[in-house]
């Protein structure tokens, strides 16, 4: 195994802490919302999604993440966003987040839950552009049968994944520890997850740092 000589590391290092800077210093703009497949943006930027069960934090991990409270739309009610949201990043990087409509329970009508479902299914498994899928996972709960669901679907067609577990200011840090352990339990068999799980809490800020660290990585300079 050859070695990386500490100098060279600590550039490599910096120029990660840079790009990251770049990217989040800048606003992210809201730059269409999709109801159909037919309303996607061009296939020109690299996408990375945040899913998950509704109410998990999708909408407010992405305000977090970029600093701005009011880029997407959040509620205390299950089924807040209907479209898949993409923002764009001021700071030309290559790169889109998107954000989801939540699956399994919502408070919204039928049709409308089962039109977004299909939607969420059809970009899921056949965008080109969609290099990883940030999948949500409450802290409090873990994986839920839905998340296998989706997880499996991702397995099966190699959509890349990574579990992100939200709302972690709501347990205590031992329970976090356990639950962290218990997920990367549950995900080392499956061949298209990434082996790190990155606890946060959009509330009290955790966890933004590892996860602009993941975004930034496929910024395309
Ligand atoms: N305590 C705490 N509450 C959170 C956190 N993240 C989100 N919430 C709350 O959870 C609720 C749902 O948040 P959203 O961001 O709207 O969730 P979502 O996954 O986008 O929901 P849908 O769009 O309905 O699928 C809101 O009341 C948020 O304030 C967190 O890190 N900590
Ligand atoms: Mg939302």
């Amino acid at each position: 195994m050859s070695e990386i000589p500490a100098s060279e590391g600590s550039a490599e290092t910096a120029d990660r802490a840079e790009s990251v800077r770049l990217l989040f210093a800048r606003p992210w703009d809201f730059l269409i919302g999709a109801r159909s497949l037919g309303d996607l943006p061009p296939l020109d930027r690299t996408e990375l999604a945040f899913a998950g069960r509704s109410n998990v934090g999708k909408s407010s991990l992405i305000n977090a993440l970029t600093g701005q409270s009011g880029l997407a739309r959040t509620s205390n009610t299950p089924g807040r966003t209907r479209e898949l949201n993409f923002f764009l990043p001021e700071a030309e990087a290559g790169l889109l987040l998107v954000d989801m409509p939540g699956y399994g329970y919502a408070k919204a009508p039928k049709t409308e839950v089962a039109q977004w479902s299909r939607l969420i299914h059809d970009y899921l498994r056949g965008r080109a552009n969609l290099r990883r899928v940030f999948v949500l996972v409450d802290a409090r709960h873990g994986i839920k049968p839905s998340d296998e669901t989706i997880m499996n679907e991702f397995d099966k067609t190699a959509v890349p994944y990574q579990i992100v577990l939200t709302k972690a200011d709501k347990i205590k840090p031992a329970e976090l520890e356990a639950v962290k352990a218990d997920t990367a339990d549950r995900i080392r068999k499956r061949p298209a997850s990434h082996p790190t799980i990155i606890a946060t809490s959009a509330e009290k800020g955790w966890g933004m740092e590892e996860l602009r660290t993941e975004i930034s990585a496929f910024t395309s300079d």
